[in-house]
């Protein structure tokens, strides 16, 4: 099963509520949720009080990427404010065993980030803890980056890793994922699909109906996939 997970980072934040019930209202299954600090990548967004705000619009997963460091205190507050899954980058935490753990007390499914540079050798000792791996396919802090082709073996190699544990783990990939290269992506063994400038740079602002087309051509291309 194929998901995709619109980034709000690229939504028009002046209308923040209606960008997110509007992807979804177009077949998006999964609100992904970009958090910088200007500390651990170079840019600033949004934070609990906008993941809590979100929340009574939609029962789907927000799926929350913490590029934040040091993570582990702002992980309670995300789970208060209704966040499904809770992602970081191993780089930003001391104790990764520790964080997955913490992200579990609260309820939420944990995810392990891998930059483009980042080596999968820290899956080591903690694949039997995690629910999400994300791989990078751009180097974080920006929209609208161009995908990085080495992310394609990345993935092939974590999808061997998530295989051979028998763990019913997502496989995402977040940067530079467009309609012409879905379905290569999927072919690597990708499952779940952020894309940001894709999705809410698509048709007019007027329309309401905007991401209808895109997230469709998104599925066609997937289904040539499965099939
Ligand atoms: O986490 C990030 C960037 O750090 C991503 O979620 C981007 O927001 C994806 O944007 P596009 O590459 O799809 O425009």
């Amino acid at each position: 099963m194929y998901r995709i997970a619109p980034s709000i980072l690229s939504a028009n934040f002046a209308k923040l509520g209606e960008e997110v019930t509007q992807v979804l209202a177009s077949g998006a299954d999964i609100i992904h949720f970009d958090v910088m600090d200007n500390h651990y990548v170079p840019n600033l967004t949004i934070g609990p009080l906008v993941c809590e705000a979100i929340r009574p619009l939609t029962e789907a997963m927000i799926d929350v990427h913490l590029m934040v460091e040091p993570v582990d205190r702002i992980i309670p507050d995300f789970a208060k404010a209704g966040a499904n899954i809770i992602s970081f980058h191993p780089e930003a935490s001391r104790h990764i065993d520790r964080t997955i753990g913490l992200i579990k007390e609260q309820g939420c499914k944990a995810g392990l980030v891998f930059n483009p540079a980042t080596p999968l050798s820290y899956l080591d000792h903690v694949m039997d803890k995690l629910d999400l791996i994300l791989i990078m396919s751009v180097n974080p802090g920006f929209g609208g980056q161009t995908f990085i082709p080495e992310a394609l073996h990345k993935l092939r190699l974590t999808r061997e890793r998530i295989n051979s544990s028998g763990r019913d783990i997502l496989l995402e990939i977040d940067g530079g994922v467009k309609v012409n290269n879905i379905a290569e992506i999927a072919r690597a063994g990708a499952d779940t699909f952020v894309a940001g400038s894709a999705i809410y740079g698509a048709g007019k602002e007027s329309d309401p109906h905007r991401y209808d087309s895109v997230i469709a051509a998104m599925r066609a291309e997937l289904a040539t996939v499965s099939s």
